[in-house]
């Protein structure tokens, strides 16, 4: 059985990781060693089902260097430190990744197995050995749209992207719900009194939103009751970090021969662990909507095509109904205004699950 170390394990993401790998009993065949940065020597999980010793100093080359695989959501700045000390140090280990530190790397291979599945297989052969889950929004808008890119339809795609909090962390939900909080007590009593004027309920607010007491440490703004337009970093280009991410990370996972277009605005909404995404798209050719339902719905397991319907939209395309599932559905499809080569899509997916985890737990049974 291989030996396989857990760095980051008890974090969100890793939380997440832990609980999906004991749904599919992965540790039933590997030998887990779990580390920590801050807590080496307590006792090591239990729900492995297996017996685990104490928690390993995750910054113990020689500790790291005795396992065969490494998966690590600890986060970019611990792969940065340790992980070229471990290369330098001689070990010849496969490292899966959530950071995303090593994505862009010429020896890492992105990993998003339904998709590309292929260029994984490939790497392998080649003896690579770094696999890197890759963004939450480019993870699940090519799990929702895999089908064109397997037919080579898509010619470009603008995205606006609805982006959950969760996306920035534990802390980034917390505070958003104490915001909602807040901002809910200061009117509890005009809410219970149907008499009270809407206008002064808003009023008092946007004047506590404004007011500069709402906690705003992770966000920097206030969140509930409205949207951040940036996510991460500004590019001297004028998009955000996020923003860059779509095309560089999406002609990465596919191996494309010639750059995809893919570019759009990265906005932050108070949802808790779902993204999801408005697409354009520009096809390569005029194919008819029933076909273009098939071709999605055919592509994986997890896409599901729903009806451009109202109701079911409301109800099956939303963040409340997807969270804590696998499913990756897409919806609002038509043909635009612009021209019969021009689709709209909807889609939604958990950023904790397909977004972060999920790839991860999957390249280890690939390695198995
Ligand atoms: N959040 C996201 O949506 C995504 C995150 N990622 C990547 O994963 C990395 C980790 O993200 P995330 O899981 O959100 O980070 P967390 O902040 O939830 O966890 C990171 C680490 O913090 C330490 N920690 C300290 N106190 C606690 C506590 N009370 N409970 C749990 N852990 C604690 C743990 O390390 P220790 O046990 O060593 O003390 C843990 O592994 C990110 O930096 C990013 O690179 C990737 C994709 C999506
Ligand atoms: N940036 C994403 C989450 C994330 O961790 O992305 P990445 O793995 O590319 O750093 C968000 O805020 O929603």
């Amino acid at each position: 059985m291989r030996n396989v170390g857990f760095i980051g394990w008890r974090g969100m993401v890793g939380s997440v990781l832990m609980q999906r790998m004991i749904e599919e009993r992965d540790f039933d065949a590997i030998h887990p060693v779990f580390f920590t940065t801050s807590q080496h020597g307590q006792p090591a999980p239990a729900f492995t089902g297996k017996q685990g010793g104490t928690l390993q100093d995750a910054y113990d080359i020689d500790a790291l260097r005795a396992l065969d695989i490494i998966i690590t959501c600890q986060g970019g700045d611990y792969t940065n430190e340790i992980y070229p000390k471990l290369r330098e140090s001689g070990w010849n280990g496969y490292w899966i990744d959530a950071a995303s530190a090593l994505r862009m790397k010429d020896d890492a291979i992105i990993i998003l197995d339904p998709v590309n599945h292929q260029v994984i297989q490939e790497g392998l052969n080649k003896g690579i050995k770094a696999f890197v889950g890759g963004n939450c929004t480019v993870s699940l808008m090519l799990m929702s749209l895999g089908g064109l890119f397997a037919h080579n339809l898509v010619e470009w795609i603008s995205v606006a992207t609805y982006q959950a909090a969760s996306g920035g962390g534990a802390r980034h939900m917390r505070e958003l719900l104490t915001q909602m909080g807040m901002l809910n007590a200061a009117v509890v009593k005009e809410l219970q009194d149907p008499a009270s004027a809407i206008l002064d309920i808003e009023r008092k607010v946007t004047e506590l939103t404004r007011s500069g007491t709402l906690p705003t440490d992770n966000f920097g703004v206030p969140l509930a009751g409205s949207l951040i337009p940036w996510i991460d970093k500004q590019l001297e280009n004028g998009q955000s970090r996020e923003e860059w991410k779509g095309q560089a990370e999406t002609n990465k996972i596919l191996a494309t021969r010639e750059v995809i277009p893919v570019d759009g605005l990265c906005v932050r909404i108070g949802a808790l662990r779902c993204h999801s995404q408005a697409f354009t798209i520009k096809l390569k050719q005029d194919v008819p909507l029933p076909e273009i339902e098939q071709i999605l719905a055919s592509h994986n397991e997890w896409v599901k095509v729903v009806p451009n319907d109202r109701d079911v939209s409301m109800r099956e395309l939303t963040p409340a109904a997807v969270t804590g599932t696998l499913s990756t559905p897409v919806g609002r499809l038509r043909k635009l205004n612009m021209g019969p080569q021009y689709l709209s899509a909807f889609n939604v997916g958990d950023q904790l699950l397909w977004g972060a985890a999920e790839p991860l737990r999957r390249m280890l049974r690939v390695l198995l």
